[in-house]
């Protein structure tokens, strides 16, 4: 399998160039040349296997120029019961009306990053151990990227994380878990920005090739391939815990901000994956839903995304998007191209023309909710289930209940646990969020990370600075 740019300028590439690139030198994203296709056959044999041996079959599709082997025991060593609290890695619970819960935030950061974080943490160090290089990963995050990828890379030989937070847009405890982390080839930046800012400046300075080139910079945001070819796993893990015969339908709802999950859902449901619907759902901050709805992009500014209570979520400018418009128009690299020089010329591009086949063809519905919806969310799910959601499930709860149909289960992704946004927890139900075992005492520790402005100049000065070249 190669790797192209959505951009159409970069030429093929294999995927450990692609994993060490991070952003495709033309600015685009990269995409494997085709979609992989798994026949019902195929995927029936797969009905029993466990998580590990699942990735290994699902990567090893995009992952060719790593021998299967390695591929397997670097599956087996990320997805294990030590990491994950659970032999299952993600089980199902079903919640009421046809809904389940897909559970991808048993990790070690309990947040659905953590299931791709942790194949990263195994074949960066692997591939850097081949070449005899190292690396200096530079992300931003809305609050779980960044602990998923600094928990998975702390210690690590040959990978230091420089990774941008947006300064008092986090929880407590998301702040605690990447704050206090004190292994020095972590670098906690904290920008006078929000998410969208901070990802600005990584892709500026993953742009000036010259300087990434000299200070070897990686991505370990969802603009990595990566990251998303280990998300595709848990869709398919998804569907074959949910259906018991070839061809049965079933639907995901995708609580979205930078279109990364999703688009994994995307992915797995262009390579036959028998995917009914894939229902993305906003906070306030709804560009997304917007196109769904209409076909047109706009993404906001700073000052019209909205600080809420699923915060993760506050994002307007969703990188891997392009991702997708890449294959709406065709795998047309050029006119991708074009449509990004007409959103930094005009602010917008207007899909609307393409919305009849973008309804027919893609499965893709959208809906958005609010503070309220989430504190009602959370206390309807607790109420019928027992079940605690954190804010970011609820919005996917929320937008997913509007789009259940009969004998289609339907799965909502759970990208987080609710201990890393307690204060929304006792908000809705008066009592905070339990603390998992171990992490009584995380929002006490003392924290280290450096507070910069938002801008290319102070965090090029602070890579300058720290980096190993
Ligand atoms: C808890 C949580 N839910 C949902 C999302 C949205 O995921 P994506 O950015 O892949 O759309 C994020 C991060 O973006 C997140 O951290
Ligand atoms: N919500 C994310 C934002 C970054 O998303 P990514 O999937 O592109 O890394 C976060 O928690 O940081």
């Amino acid at each position: 399998m190669k790797y192209v740019s959505t951009r159409g300028g970069m030429n093929a590439q294999a995927f450990s160039d692609i994993l060490l690139e991070g952003l495709a030198p033309d600015g685009g994203l990269a995409v494997p040349e085709s979609i992989p296709q798994i026949s019902a056959q195929t995927l029936e044999t797969w009905r029993t296997l466990p998580y590990h041996a699942l990735a290994t079959e699902v990567l090893s599709l995009f992952v060719t120029d790593i021998d299967r082997t390695t591929l397997a025991s670097m599956t087996a060593s990320a997805y294990c019961k030590e990491s994950f609290k659970t032999e299952a890695i993600v089980p199902v619970r079903p919640l009421y009306d046809g809904m389940s819960l897909l559970s991808l935030s048993e990790g070690p950061t309990l947040a659905f990053k953590d299931m791709a974080m942790q194949f990263l943490g195994q074949v960066f160090p692997y591939v850097l151990k081949q070449r005899g290089t190292t690396l200096n990963i530079l992300g931003a995050t809305s609050g779980d990227t960044g602990s998923a990828a600094e928990y998975a890379m702390r210690g690590k030989d040959a990978v230091a994380v420089f990774m941008l937070s947006p300064h008092g847009r986090m929880s407590a405890f998301q702040r605690a878990q990447m704050y206090s982390l004190q292994d020095a080839n972590i670098h906690n930046i904290a920008v006078k920005g929000v998410f969208d800012e901070a990802q600005d400046v990584v892709k500026a300075l993953s742009g000036d090739l010259a300087f990434k080139s000299k200070y070897r910079l990686g991505a370990v945001n969802s603009i990595n391939w990566a990251r998303i070819a280990a998300q595709i796993v848990y869709y398919f893990h998804g569907w074959l815990r949910s259906t018991s015969a070839p061809g049965q339908e079933v639907s995901f709802t995708v609580p979205s901000g930078n279109f990364g999950n999703i688009l994994a859902g995307h992915i797995a449901r262009s390579m036959g994956l028998p995917i009914r619907r894939l229902v993305l759902a906003t906070n306030e901050n709804n560009v997304l839903e917007e196109f769904f709805r209409t076909g047109i992009y706009r993404p906001r500014g700073a000052a019209q995304t909205f600080a809420t209570s699923s915060p993760s979520m506050d994002i307007s400018r969703a990188s891997n998007f392009e991702r997708f418009v890449f294959d709406l128009v065709g795998r047309d690299a050029e006119r991708v191209a074009g449509l990004w020089r007409e959103l930094s010329r005009e602010g917008f591009f207007d899909l609307s023309a393409m919305k009849p086949e973008l309804d027919r063809r893609y499965g893709f519905v959208a809906g958005c909710s609010t503070h309220q919806d989430r504190l009602a969310t959370i206390r309807a799910v607790h109420a019928r289930t027992g079940v605690l959601i954190d804010p970011h499930t609820a919005d996917g709860v929320k937008v997913a209940a509007k789009y259940v149909e009969p004998g289609v289960p339907m799965l909502v992704l759970e990208t987080a646990l609710p201990a890393k946004f307690s204060e929304v927890i006792e908000q809705a139900l008066g009592m905070p969020a339990p603390l998992p075992a171990g992490l009584e005492n995380l929002e006490s520790l003392p924290q280290r990370f450096t507070v910069l402005p938002c801008d290319v100049a102070s965090v090029r000065a602070y890579i300058t600075e720290h980096a190993s070249t």
